[in-house]
């Protein structure tokens, strides 16, 4: 919530979150400095969810906990009901993306002058190679300056949800860096958080977070 306005100074007219899953807790501080939300996932089921929730369907998931929260660090936990029609009025389309495909999205795109993904790139990618290359896709998608927001976990090579687990490739806060750099970014700014709780290693073997913001540059580089 700090990287966008008035904390970070990321505002804009469109947002793009790649690879949202059923949430949208990522989009709470954004919706109040962007103009219109394009969310996205791979899977049709979590699509519904978020169409659900758009929806006001009765089975939609419950995400007033985060609204509250959200709305207490920005200062006022009163307006969470008014954050949440204001994110289901931004939010204008919920689309299928793919990290793997040639083109992320499958329809035209305007361009955008931000794109967030929350833990979302290692799963899909096997290999650094690939984290790089859907790096470059994603920067096509911005308008020269435009930012580029990931957040994730750091050196984790599995997960479990339930019953399932999850590969994920596993970076250090340095490959982050220089992914960034070799597909074309400047980066503003990357934070890292240690993982503090270490027992329940059997559900995930991370260290820690990291935030990553960076920008599209404004202008091609001739060499
Ligand atoms: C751990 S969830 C994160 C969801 C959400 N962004 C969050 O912060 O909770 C990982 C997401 O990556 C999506 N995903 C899996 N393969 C993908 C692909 N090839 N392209 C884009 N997203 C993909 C999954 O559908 C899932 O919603």
């Amino acid at each position: 919530y700090t990287v966008f306005y008035p904390l970070g100074g990321v505002k804009g007219d469109i947002l793009i979150d790649f690879g949202a899953g059923p949430t949208i807790y990522q989009l709470l501080s954004a919706c109040e400095v962007f103009n219109s939300i394009i969310t996205s996932d791979f899977l049709e089921q979590n699509r519904e969810q978020l169409e659900k929730w758009l929806k006001k369907d009765p089975a939609a998931l419950d995400w007033t906990h985060f609204t509250k929260y959200v709305c207490e660090l920005e200062g006022n936990r009163d307006t969470w009901e008014k954050k949440e029609e204001t994110l289901r009025r931004k939010i204008t389309k919920v689309l299928k993306c793919d990290a793997l495909a040639e083109k992320p999205f499958d329809v035209p795109m305007p361009a955008a002058d931000c794109l967030i993904s929350c833990l979302c790139l290692e799963s899909p990618c096997q290999d650094l190679e690939a984290y790089i290359n859907i790096l470059k896709k994603l920067k096509e998608l911005l308008k020269p300056g435009g930012h580029i927001i990931i957040q994730s976990i750091l050196n984790c090579s599995y997960y479990h949800i339930g019953n399932s687990c999850f590969p994920h490739l596993s970076l250090s806060k340095d490959d982050v860096e220089k992914s960034f750099k070799e597909a074309g970014y400047e980066i503003v700014n990357i934070k890292v958080l240690q993982r503090s709780v270490i027992s329940e290693m059997e559900k995930s073997d991370s260290n820690g977070y990291y935030s990553i913001h960076a920008r599209k540059p404004q202008r091609v580089r001739l060499h």
